[in-house]
């Protein structure tokens, strides 16, 4: 396992990275997690230091108490309309930019604002990167209200995939089950690997109970890849080239 100070390290010099293509009076979208959060300080510390204005929106409670905090000024999405850029993490990224999101419950409100935005480009370290994604649990917030039937529900359409594991609700809080911002749950499938995400996408959405998964799927168009050294590596989609 990689050491979490060089994962740091990575993660600061893809944020830093990102802070450059913020332009004076853009409407930015930022994102969740500790990269995210990472990059809304470096963020800061460049509106401070250069004294321009942005206009932002956050993908969740806890990013906008920490921009706020440090003097961004965040609005919500529906003042602002519509947004240059969003810069966000993720859990993984494959060749095609394709994304699994979520690993903090967050991906419903940011794939809100990552889809009202012209750009969207995700800052992550290379331990992000995978040919093929599935490794990390594919995250479906659901409903409260019936939740179990919509578990039987994406556990038919898994099984309609061939795919055999099961949903599971296991993220808790004081031991009830974790609510997102939205208040509602989060099953996690613990896939593996997802031979075709754009079936898999497609069937979930389909599912009355489901309101996002974690899959996002041609909204990146750049990826900011830190290294502990401080350079970063620019991944474009293939098709993009
Ligand atoms: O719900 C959380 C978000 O999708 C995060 O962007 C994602 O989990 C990556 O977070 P981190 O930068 O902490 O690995």
């Amino acid at each position: 396992m990689t050491d979490p100070a060089i994962t740091d390290l990575s993660k600061d010099a893809a944020a830093r990275a990102a802070t450059l293509l913020v332009e004076p009076g853009m409407r930015l979208g930022l994102g969740t997690g500790s990269t995210a959060a990472i990059f809304v300080r470096r963020l800061a510390q460049r509106v401070q230091d250069e004294g321009f204005a942005l206009r932002c929106a956050a993908t969740s409670k806890a990013t906008t108490e920490l921009a706020t905090s440090l003097g961004l000024k965040v609005e919500e999405l529906d003042d602002i309309g519509w947004l240059d850029l969003t810069i966000d993490g993720a859990d993984e990224l494959d060749p095609d930019l394709n994304l699994i999101k979520g690993g903090g419950a967050a991906h419903l409100r940011e794939k809100i604002v990552a889809t009202a935005s012209d750009r969207m480009v995700v800052i992550a370290d290379q331990g992000k990167v995978v040919e093929q994604l599935g490794q990390f649990h594919l995250p479906v917030e659901v409903i409260p209200f019936g939740w179990q039937a919509t578990r039987t529900l994406v556990t038919r359409a898994l099984d309609r995939l061939d795919l055999t594991q099961r949903p599971v609700l296991q993220r808790m809080r004081d031991g009830k089950p974790l609510l997102t911002d939205e208040g509602n749950f989060i099953l996690d499938l613990a896939l593996e690997a997802i031979p075709d995400a754009y079936e898999l996408a497609d069937e979930l959405s389909s599912i009355a109970g489901v309101v996002e998964h974690g899959l996002f799927l041609n909204i990146c168009q750049l990826a900011i890849i830190g290294r502990p050294d401080g350079s970063v590596v620019e991944l474009r989609r293939e098709d993009m080239e």
